[in-house]
């Protein structure tokens, strides 16, 4: 039986654009968003992917892209499931701070710590391990049954709430998963294993890697 996850953050949206810190705020996807979705959408037919079922976030950046992929994919009708333990990891009062500013006013360290460290939370945000604690318990509970099912799942979502299930899927070490970014709308396939282990995967940004 074929068990296969597929995993895309947005395309780029419109304060990714603009270089500010965006957590739960809800811009839409630029043009070249659009575009970088449905080039997602078209990447995913050429390899032959039908989905069975797909969830996202609760933000439009995540809905939009996945609508276009799906649309691309001629499954326009396919239900979509929608919960905020996808959303973004919520930043706090970063929020909405140009990323380019905060690191005049913080130093390039302080910024790149609350931006990639693993466990220091930004002032009023969420870690990136508070957002596993928020992401991973619905994965396992809503998602990753759908998959054991034989079902090819698609999860349409954001930088750090992906990084937060690649960390579990590539068994990252949290070292690793900080140097682990993600393309705007690149997608990861993976090959999962009855036992919910992963037996490949395909960065479709990269070359094709094997579980460790
Ligand atoms: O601003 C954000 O919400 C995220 C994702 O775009 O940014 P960063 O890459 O700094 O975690």
């Amino acid at each position: 039986m074929q068990r296969r996850l597929v995993l895309v953050r947005h395309g780029q949206s419109e304060w990714n654009l603009k270089n500010l810190f965006t957590g739960w705020k809800d811009p839409d996807l630029t043009e070249r968003g659009v575009e970088e979705a449905i080039e997602a959408g078209r990447r995913l037919k050429a390899e032959g992917i039908v989905f069975d079922a797909a969830f996202t976030s609760k933000l439009k950046r995540a809905q939009r892209t996945n609508q276009l992929i799906l649309n691309e994919l001629g499954q326009r009708t396919l239900p979509v499931v929608e919960d905020e333990a996808l959303n973004e990891r919520d930043y706090g009062e970063l929020t909405g701070l140009n990323k380019d500013e905060a690191r005049k006013t913080w130093g390039e360290q302080k910024v790149l710590m609350w931006r990639r460290s693993y466990d220091v939370p930004p002032p009023g945000g969420e870690s990136l391990r508070d957002t596993v604690a928020r992401t991973l318990p619905y994965f396992v509970r809503e998602i990753l049954p759908v998959v054991l099912q034989g079902k090819t799942t698609l999860v349409t979502a954001h930088g750090n709430s992906l990084r937060a299930l690649i960390m579990t899927l590539e068994r990252l070490t949290p070292d690793e998963l900080l140097r682990r970014e993600l393309f705007t709308g690149a997608p990861i396939i993976y090959e999962v294993n009855a036992d919910s282990t992963i037996e490949s995967w395909k960065d479709l940004a990269g070359s094709p890697a094997a579980a460790s």
